[in-house]
């Protein structure tokens, strides 16, 4: 089982250091609002790691900074405004789409966040905000880790947010002013204190109820985890720290030093993989013949989901090939005999098929038929902007095919290309069957959904805009590069990729004002030298690739680039471990069974980056699909 976060803390000592950054970050500047807040954590830590660097003339170990904002959200199905009132909401966050994807725009509470005069003239609008609604908070944390070399401190820094949900009941006017005057609003993001009397306007919170508090303990006991491996319980010292504050809801753990029970019991019921750990165990004792009435095993619900996932999978598949999704998308309900009468299908069939997607969260079923839910409407429908549709036919159509090979890529250690499109010549992209134009296009269209997914989270991540130029190497369709063209408008982008990929990916041509920043160059990363630009984007590049050939690309990438220069990497990013179960580590298989490459850790691309010149590595963990590292280009 992984390691327990509260093991690691027992070995941490810390320091509490307030840090001198002003918190005065433009607002404007930052598309989402845990932008604005990995960014001031960032810079809040930097300030203070280099104010140590300088003050002690040695590298602090670690800093980490947190920066919590507190905003309004609602839910793109509460959407019933006009497009005047979306586009008020965006002035309240300039950089907010107008339709954002999974939840709607962000609307900060302003005034909301310092000062209690501020608050207390807001009051009426403030209950009127609040009162029964649900909120977005949001910490932004970054974990500066530091080292010192020629007297010059080196920075890698790590960044993540934690958001949580917050629904205020129905407040009275008069419940509101008792709050305000308690004193406790003043200085709280968000203007309220949730672990004190602010608690009692709170509902319900759906997260991590310490992220309302301040700090988002358990993921971020992850995030570190991944840096540094905890200590194994017999190297700890055992006593009191100083340093770690007495917290009450800390005294239970004391029961793991002092010989208590076991964490998997203690948790039991709580925590279902622990709970199946459980299970394993008693199936064991049972196999010995020890069973009791008391050992009876707890059912395997988490395993058995894992057993039936692929029947998940193929029934979305299935639903999305018959165009359900399509047939019902903004309609009113149907009933299954219309919908299988227009797709022509079986009503008997149908019915099993719309029902199970019902079960699955992606219908809705009601006494007048099946209807979409918001997700289908967004998503699995195969127009519109985040539509995944294409993704999904590439992953029923080729990938489901792979996966069939699972064992003998497992056995032999290399891709099954081979086995699922004919002969291949070692190299995917280059292999005739993967060139022949229907293929291909497809495997555009499934990237291209993803990338628009990912994209906007991807340009607003980091701060790029010291860059005027950027490539962006083995760019496909160009979603990415449209973006950061549209997050920067002074950035020239090139969209680097083979020639009859960039002939084809004049289909996805960006259309708006971002059109005039973007060129298409044709050209192969292994053997043609790349377009001029201080920052090269590599997403999903390196992760196609094993050691070798990723370096080929990397010297390609450095003789490219003056010092300063950026090279930004997008990619799954695995623990240092390989532990966590993040969609990165499905990728794993997937990339065996696809490519050559892997998918790597932070750590491995950092190695990998280091012989070519690229240093003080900045990761972002973006929570979605991909995450993000800005390395820069030091030295001649
Ligand atoms: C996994 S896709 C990633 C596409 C895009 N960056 C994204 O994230 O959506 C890999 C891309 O690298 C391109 N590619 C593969 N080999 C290449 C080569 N030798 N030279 C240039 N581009 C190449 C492919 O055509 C494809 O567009």
């Amino acid at each position: 089982s992984p390691p327990d976060p509260f093991l690691l803390l027992q070995g941490l000592r810390f320091e509490v250091i307030p840090s001198r950054f002003k918190e005065k970050l433009d607002k404007a500047a930052f598309a989402t609002p845990y932008g604005y807040a990995m960014e001031t954590a960032k810079q809040k830590a930097l300030e203070v790691a280099h104010r140590m660097h300088q003050k002690d003339l040695r590298a602090p170990d670690v800093v980490i900074g947190a920066d919590t904002i507190v905003v309004s959200a609602f839910r793109v199905s509460d959407m019933e405004d006009t497009l005047g009132q979306q586009a008020q909401r965006r002035a309240a966050w300039p950089g907010a789409p107008l339709r954002a994807a999974a939840r709607g725009i962000c609307d900060p509470f302003p005034g909301l966040s310092v000062k209690l005069p501020r608050v207390t003239a807001r009051a009426p609008l403030l209950s009127h905000r609040l009162s029964g609604r649900e909120h977005s908070v949001f910490t932004g944390v970054a974990i500066v880790q530091c080292s010192s070399q020629d007297k010059e401190l080196d920075t890698r820094v790590l960044q993540f947010y934690e958001e949580t949900m917050v629904k205020f009941s129905e407040l009275s006017e008069d419940l509101l002013w008792e709050y305000i005057h308690s004193g406790e609003p003043m200085d709280k993001a968000g203007g309220y204190g949730i672990q004190a009397l602010g608690g009692m306007l709170v509902e319900s919170v759906h997260g991590d109820f310490l992220n309302v508090v301040g700090f988002p303990l358990n993921h971020f006991c992850k995030q570190l985890m991944q840096l540094y491996p905890p200590p194994r319980p017999e190297d700890l010292q055992r006593g009191k720290h100083d340093s770690i504050p007495a917290v009450d809801a800390f005294e239970d753990l004391s029961n793991v030093d002092k010989g208590g029970p076991e964490p998997a019991r203690r948790n039991a019921g709580s925590r279902p993989e622990k709970a199946e750990a459980g299970v394993a165990r008693q199936a064991t004792a049972e196999a010995e013949g020890n069973r009791t009435p008391e050992t009876l095993c707890p059912f395997p619900t988490r395993l058995l989901k894992l057993i039936n996932g692929f029947k998940v999978s193929k029934a979305l598949f299935t639903a999305c090939k018959l165009k359900v999704f399509d047939l019902l998308k903004d309609e009113a309900p149907q009933k299954a005999a219309d919908i299988a009468r227009k797709v022509d299908a079986s009503v008997c069939g149908m019915e099993r098929l719309l029902d199970a997607c019902a079960a699955l969260g992606l219908l809705e079923k009601s006494e007048q038929g099946y209807s979409n839910t918001e997700a289908a409407n967004l998503y699995l429908a195969s127009d519109g902007d985040y539509s995944l549709y294409s993704f999904i036919t590439y992953s029923s159509e080729v990938t489901w095919n792979l996966f069939t090979h699972l064992e003998l890529a497992v056995r032999e250690g290399t891709n099954q290309h081979h086995r699922v499109l004919g002969k291949t010549a070692g190299d995917v992209f280059q292999d005739v069957p993967y060139r022949s134009p229907e293929t291909q296009l497809q495997f555009m269209q499934a990237m291209h959904g993803l990338a628009k997914l990912n994209a906007r989270h991807v340009a607003t991540a980091l701060d790029l805009s010291a860059f005027s130029s950027a490539c962006d190497v083995g760019g496909c369709t160009g979603a990415l590069a449209q973006e950061l063209a549209r997050e920067y408008p002074h950035l020239q982008v090139t969209v680097f990729d083979l020639p009859d990929t960039i002939e084809l990916a004049a289909r996805f041509q960006p259309t708006g004002p971002q059109a005039a920043q973007i060129r298409f160059a044709a050209g192969d990363f292994f053997r043609d030298p790349l377009p001029a630009a201080d920052l090269y984007v590599l997403c999903q590049i390196l992760h196609d690739w094993p050691d070798d050939k990723a370096h080929k690309i990397l010297d390609r990438v450095a003789q490219s680039c003056k010092p300063g220069a950026g090279v930004l990497l997008v990619e799954m990013l695995l623990d240092e471990e390989k532990r966590q179960a993040r969609g990165g580590l499905m990728q794993s298989p997937n990339m065996l069974l696809q490519m050559e490459g892997r998918e790597r850790s932070p750590g491995e691309y950092q190695r990998l980056l280091e012989p070519h010149g690229f240093r003080q590595v900045q990761v972002a963990r973006l929570g979605g699909f991909l995450d993000a590292m800005l390395a820069t280009r030091v030295g001649p």
